[in-house]
């Protein structure tokens, strides 16, 4: 059976990063993606504005909706400081399991859990099983269609708290409308568009930041 294009992906970080070296990992994908097989990690363009989001809370407490290869984790994970932690949640086992490995080879376990599941189903048990108090920051990065429903759920859960930081990817592309209009006619949350590129490509796509209000 030939191998998936996550696994390829996996092979060239593990032959080509440095261990240990989240950079070296993050180059390494970026290049694969823009030069040989494009894939939907948030990339180097719109990654630069979820680094200076991410420096800018300095969270301790880290939700990550979508995993897909660890790249986005990896991300945010090199930013934190040394007790804050990331928790990602993922449902496609195989990109999990990808995920773990890419991670480790960035030397960023420690800081980093994966949570095998769908976002519905993991959110409501982060406070009991997962001792989460509040997010500080969460990043939307998975389906779409669970933009909206997973904030309406964060926010039922009590997860959130007053400062909150919500950024969400691909707002315009694929799209997420439903989760915009949410945000932006909601009183209890502050919206800022980020303007930037679908990762790898000339097409137009945003990220959406919410900042929670209480
Ligand atoms: O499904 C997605 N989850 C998370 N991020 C994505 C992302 O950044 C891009 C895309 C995507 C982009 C172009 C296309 F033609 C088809 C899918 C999907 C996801
Ligand atoms: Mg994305």
């Amino acid at each position: 059976m030939d191998q998936s294009k996550e696994q390829r992906i996996l092979n060239t970080v593990s032959y080509n990063a440095v261990k240990g070296d989240p950079e070296s990992v993050m180059k390494c994908i970026d290049k694969y993606c823009s030069q040989y097989e494009w894939a939907m990690n948030v990339g180097d363009e719109k990654g630069l504005i979820l680094d200076k989001i991410v420096e800018e809370a300095d969270p301790s407490v880290v939700l990550e909706l979508g995993t897909y290869c660890g790249y986005s984790a990896i991300r945010i994970a090199r930013l934190l400081k040394p007790k804050a932690r990331l928790l990602t949640i993922e449902f496609n086992p195989e990109f999990a399991s990808i995920a773990k490995e890419i991670i480790d080879i960035a030397g960023l376990s420690d800081k980093v859990t994966i949570l095998e599941g769908h976002s519905e189903d993991i959110i409501p048990q982060l406070k009991k099983k997962y001792e989460v108090e509040t997010l500080d920051f969460v990043f939307l990065d998975h389906w779409k269609e669970r933009y909206a429903p997973d904030t309406v759920l964060l926010e039922e859960c009590g997860l959130l708290r007053k400062g909150s930081i919500l950024l969400a990817d691909n707002v315009v592309f694929p799209g997420a409308p439903e989760f915009l209009k949410y945000v932006r006619n909601n009183q209890r949350f502050e919206c800022t568009s980020y303007p930037s590129h679908l990762e790898y490509m000339q097409v137009e796509d945003a990220m959406e930041k919410a900042v929670y209000l209480g």
